[in-house]
């Protein structure tokens, strides 16, 4: 390998390879001293043949080349490695969840108790009450193996969470106070921010700390990553309100099923809810605008539809048609205790709208059912998939950490675990490209106007980035512009 950036951490090599690394103790603390890592002598790992991750394994963050492309940008392959930095007696871990529920935290929350218990033998494990004000303002819960035993059968957060409230100085004055070691963030882009900031604090302070983070987004918004746990779950969840919505509408003459999901800047639960069931007649998306009246609007389709089928079923995304509500503009700028807009209720709204544009017009009578699920698909438990991979992201922070690595966040990449600077999750977010083939393959699944004119056409290419994925997005010269580009992310990956 060859050149360091000192910012960064990012190594280049051969052939256009790129390391982005994530840092690491030996960074800013010198001759710490290591130990072999117990897991030697484990009885059901150690006689896995090259169980240890080989110290230069790297991740590509692009699986489709060509012969003579760039090899592109890498990412620190995650697991266990030979050496470890602490003492099992030494370490005093805590766990965080902030933001938004999602399915899976109770999930990860055990498989990171459990992990470090036992594989590592760790067993001074705190949990964070109540997100990140937790560290300043309440009391730690004790979590043993026994505790986390049969959480993840339960939505929610045993350990609570909660919006806003980052106060950095505090909470690493209470990290070092009470000795804490190892630091566990579960959380999305915002408690991201808020790990890269404890992380840099901590490092300022030379601590010995490490800060791993656990990124979870129900919108599936967090790019470079495959998916986000829960994610699954929360669109299987999503097909019972469907259905619901389907069978009202398909049992009463000219029914109509309105179902709003959740996604405030992002389809992605919206357009694979609607991908799944092949029940839903329009996908209203807030990557997609829309409009009502006039050729080619919403209402035309809505008539034409209930013609051919007597019946038909709208998902809307919470984000979608934002624009479209000025009605209660009064609102519209209030924002959440972390800074996140308020968004009105637009599934009221478009309900409204469509009933009034039927009774008005007078020439057919419909029925409106308005299904609102929103908390309900993210209230759950993990499904099975999801749980196994909560299991794995939380066993790869828990070997990260171990391993002296910190400021990283775990993800799956392509399929492999690896270890992600905090900046590349937090830089942007993922969306849907409605000039990508995800979403067309909804439009001709649901054969719903695509409510574009050419010339937004070309403003949402503009925003694309380049045809092909050999440029790695994150490196390209014109890939860092664009807050609306695709990745190789799971939602947007075609
Ligand atoms: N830029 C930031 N810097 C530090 N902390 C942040 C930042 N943005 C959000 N946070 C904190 O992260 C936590 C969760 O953020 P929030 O946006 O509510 O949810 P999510 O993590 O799901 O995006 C809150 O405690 C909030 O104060
Ligand atoms: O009502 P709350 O708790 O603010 O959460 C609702 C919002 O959180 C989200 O689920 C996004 O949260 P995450 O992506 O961070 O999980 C939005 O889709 C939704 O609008
Ligand atoms: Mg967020």
């Amino acid at each position: 390998m060859g050149s360091q950036d000192s910012q960064m951490k990012i190594v280049h090599g051969e052939f256009g390879y790129i390391l982005e690394d994530v840092p690491h103790f030996n960074d800013y603390i010198p001759s710490l001293h290591t130990y072999p890592n117990p897991l030697r002598s484990n009885t059901a790992y150690s006689v896995v043949k090259q169980y240890f991750v080989d110290v230069d394994d790297t991740v590509p963050q692009k699986i489709v080349v060509h012969k003579d492309s760039p090899r592109g940008v890498h990412f620190r392959r995650a697991g266990p490695r030979q050496k470890v930095y602490f003492k099992s007696d030494d370490v005093l871990a805590c766990i965080v969840t902030c933001g938004g529920l999602c399915p899976g935290l109770n999930t990860v929350i055990r498989e990171i108790v459990c992990g470090l218990s036992h594989m590592y033998d760790v067993n001074k494990v705190l949990g964070i009450d109540g997100g990140y004000r937790g560290f300043y303002s309440k009391n730690t819960i004790t979590l043993t193996p026994k505790v986390v035993n049969d959480i993840h059968k339960r939505g929610g957060t045993i350990l609570g969470t909660s919006r806003g409230g980052h106060d950095t100085a505090k909470i690493v004055d209470s990290i070092q106070d009470r000795g804490i070691n190892q630091v566990y963030i579960i959380g999305g882009d915002g408690t991201q921010k808020g790990a890269a900031v404890i992380y840099e604090e901590i490092r300022r302070r030379g601590l010995k700390v490490a800060i791993a983070g656990i990124p979870k987004t129900i919108d599936n918004d967090i790019p470079v990553i495959d998916k986000s746990f829960g994610f699954d779950t929360a669109v299987e969840e999503a097909q019972r309100a469907i259905n619901a919505a389907h069978v009202e509408a398909e049992s009463i003459e000219n029914g109509i099923g309105v179902v709003k999901l959740m996604g405030r800047h992002c389809g992605l639960i919206a357009m694979y809810a609607t991908l799944a069931s092949r029940d839903v007649d329009c996908c209203l998306i807030p990557e997609s605008p829309f409009y009502l009246e006039g050729k080619g609007g919403l209402f035309e389709f809505i008539e034409r539809r209930l013609k051919e089928n007597g019946h038909m079923v709208i998902v809307i995304a919470e984000g979608a048609g934002q624009d479209l509500l000025t009605e209660s503009m009064q609102a519209a700028n209030q924002k959440d205790a972390s800074g996140n807009k308020l968004l009105q209720d637009v599934g009221l709204w478009i309900s409204q709208r469509i009933r009034d544009h039927f009774a008005r017009q007078n020439k057919m009578a419909i029925t409106l059912k308005y299904i609102d699920p929103t908390y309900m698909i993210r209230a759950i438990p993990s499904n099975a998939s999801d749980n196994v991979y909560c299991t794995l992201l939380a066993q790869s922070a828990v070997h990260g950490a171990m391993a002296g690595y910190t400021g990283f966040t775990v993800g799956l990449v392509n399929g492999r675990h690896t270890y992600i600077p905090f900046n590349r999750i937090t830089e942007r977010q993922n969306n849907v490209v409605i000039t990508d083939r995800m979403w067309a393959r909804l439009l001709s699944s649901t054969n719903q106007p695509s409510f574009l004119s050419p010339k937004d056409v070309n403003e949402a290419e503009k925003e694309k980035p380049p045809p092909t994925q050999l440029l790695d997005n994150g490196n390209c010269e014109d890939g860092r512009q664009s807050g609306k580009q695709a990745d190789s992310n799971y939602g947007t990956k075609n």
